[in-house]
């Protein structure tokens, strides 16, 4: 269905508001985001270091069961959801469902709990972002195995949606690196859901565990995680390969993904024959003659930026990275988009100046989105990352170009067990996917979002993959189930009381669902 054709001032409107939203962003956002981040880095800092938190987590899972209790001794007539307000979530969407529901205050669970360097586990809450993580954890000379790269992911929404990142093709998704989830369920009870029945689970909550990831906070609350954590290195040693087909990228990534010495592998498509793939591992320090890149400092290029003039080398590129500084590479640029908010972003005098204050909080930038720019988003611009097979990745890409046509895409290979759950292949062995990220204005004259994308949808239904949920979502359904497998799900939901707790997963990430 196309909308109503706008008049010459709505379109001056867009086109201004689109082309001078700096004006707005530099002066005001990007002060706010430096001083919201720089409260919450020094407040998380002390609170890990008077280790004040675990005293203070039970208190906080307390009041969470007695709100749950009430609902289920209540009238039980609006189904629970979490409290965080849909501006501060990463997705381009508001959950409209929210307004209707019992809102359940887990918006305080934010501290990690225990870092356990012995057992190699930490335990967090899961309103834990990716970039306290890693402020945490590297200088101890520990990682997570997979750190999705924007800061401000937290641990909560990559276990009940899906987190993916380089190191993928030796963790999997951001779900295989989980040890444990504490639940807080429909009755009011707390249950720990573990992969081994010898953590002290039943099969009940063996099954838990593999059914909460993608299940969108539709089996209960999340209160705590247990994550794997590993040994790292202050570095990564990037070595940056050109290619000049889609087929060759494809072969590159199979290749760079059966080396059993890359703990990373990435690749990037600036056009169908300028590719790169990247493959990276720990190290202590550049050697002598070695090329360090602090990436992240804010006087530097952005990452892709500076990835597409080494893809246009003839030659392969070797760079030191510093570890956290590789893991949030995209951070800084918020991928590609920053450069449709602050157009001059990237120069040089901008960089020296103000670089500093970037990025902006990708939440400041959703909740100050004015309603013409958003207009303008909804039918131009995209936000899709699809998961599929790796070795359908030419196939892809075609159909890709062809209905949203957007550059760069990204390239993330990750293996995928086959364990029980809503994201399920049957093949009884460990498979190599890809997630295709395509995020911009499409250049495609005849995009049309929702047919588009239905396109789309069904190409990556047909090959066996699937879309990350925090995206658009124009599926039926049944077109969403025959993508999922319910069947783990189902059986949940009815065992654990679900039903009349919690909405279907497809009630909240249908584009009716979300505005
Ligand atoms: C660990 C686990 C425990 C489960 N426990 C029960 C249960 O006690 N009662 C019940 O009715 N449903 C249970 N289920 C749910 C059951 O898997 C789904 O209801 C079923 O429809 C899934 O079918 P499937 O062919 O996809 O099984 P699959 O997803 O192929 O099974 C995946 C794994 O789960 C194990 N599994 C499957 N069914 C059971 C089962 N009944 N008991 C123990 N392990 C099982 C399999 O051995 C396999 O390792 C469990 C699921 C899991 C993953
Ligand atoms: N590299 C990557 O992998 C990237 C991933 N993403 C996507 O962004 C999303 C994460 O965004 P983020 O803002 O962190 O999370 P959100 O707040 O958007 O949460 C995502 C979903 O998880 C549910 N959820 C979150 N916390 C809990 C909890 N404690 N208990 C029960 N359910 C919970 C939410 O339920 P409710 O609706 O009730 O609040 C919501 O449905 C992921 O789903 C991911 O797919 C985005 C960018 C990059
Ligand atoms: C790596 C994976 C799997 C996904 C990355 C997705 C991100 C690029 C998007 C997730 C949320 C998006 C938003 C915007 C840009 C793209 C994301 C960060 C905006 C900042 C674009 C400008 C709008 O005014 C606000 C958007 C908020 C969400």
């Amino acid at each position: 269905m196309s909308s109503p054709p706008l008049s010459t001032f709505d379109r001056f409107l867009e086109w201004f508001m689109y082309r001078f939203r700096w004006i707005f962003v530099i002066p005001i956002l990007l002060p706010m985001s430096f001083t919201f981040n720089l409260y919450y880095a020094i407040r998380n800092w002390l609170i890990f270091n008077i280790q004040s938190a675990p005293k203070a987590h039970d208190r906080k899972v307390g009041l969470i069961q007695k709100q749950v209790r009430d609902w289920a001794t209540g009238d039980r007539k609006a189904k629970m959801c979490t409290a965080r307000p849909g501006w501060l979530t990463m997705s381009f969407r508001f959950p409209a469902y929210k307004a209707k529901m019992t809102q359940i205050r887990t918006d305080r669970l934010i501290d990690i709990l225990e870092v356990d360097t012995t057992n190699h586990l930490i335990r967090v809450e899961p309103m834990v972002t990716m970039g306290q993580i890693t402020r945490t954890l590297i200088p101890l000379g520990y990682t997570l195995p997979i750190v999705p790269e924007l800061d401000d992911l937290t641990v909560g929404g990559m276990i009940n949606g899906c987190g993916v990142e380089s190191s993928g093709k030796r963790y999997g998704l951001f779900q295989h690196i989980c040890h444990s989830y504490e639940l807080v369920i429909a009755d009011g009870s707390l249950v720990v859901a573990s992969k081994e029945k010898k953590d002290g689970g039943s099969a009940e909550s063996q099954a838990l565990f593999y059914g909460v990831p993608w299940s969108h906070g539709t089996l209960g609350f999340l209160v705590a995680a247990t994550l794997r954590i590993i040994p790292c290195k202050p570095y990564v040693k990037l070595t940056y390969i050109p290619t000049r087909t889609v087929k060759e990228t494809q072969n590159t990534l199979i290749k760079e993904c059966n080396d059993r010495e890359n703990e990373f592998v990435e690749g990037l498509l600036f056009s169908k024959i300028k590719g790169l793939v990247m493959r990276g591992e720990f190290c202590d320090k550049p050697p002598r003659n070695g090329r360090q890149n602090e990436i992240g400092k804010w006087h530097k290029p952005w990452f892709y930026t500076h990835a597409e003039k080494l893809a246009e080398r003839e030659e392969e590129s070797v760079e030191y990275i510093p570890l956290r500084h590789y893991y949030h590479r995209h951070s800084r640029s918020i991928f590609w988009e920053i450069k449709e908010i602050v157009p001059f972003g990237n120069n040089l005098l901008f960089r020296w100046t103000l670089g500093w204050l970037c990025p902006p909080k990708i939440s400041l930038l959703k909740v100050t989105t004015p309603p013409a720019l958003r207009r303008l988003y909804e039918r131009n611009h995209v936000i899709q990352d699809m998961l599929v097979p790796l070795e359908t990745l030419q196939e892809s890409v075609d159909v890709f170009e062809k209905e949203i046509n957007i550059y760069p895409l990204w390239l993330c290979p990750f293996t995928l067990p086959s364990t029980p759950g809503m994201l399920r292949q049957r093949s009884g062995k460990n498979l190599l996917y890809i997630d295709i990220g395509a995020y911009g204005i499409t250049m495609n004259k005849t995009y049309e979002p929702r047919e588009s994308t239905r396109r789309l949808e069904e190409f990556v239904r047909k090959v066996n993959g699937v879309q990350m949920l925090y995206a658009d979502t124009y599926m039926s359904r049944a077109e969403f189930w025959e993508m999922f497998d319910s069947s783990l799900y189902e059986w949940l939901r009815v065992k654990f009381g679900c039903k009349e707790a919690f909405p279907d997963v497809y009630d909240k990430v249908c584009k009716e669902a979300r505005y």
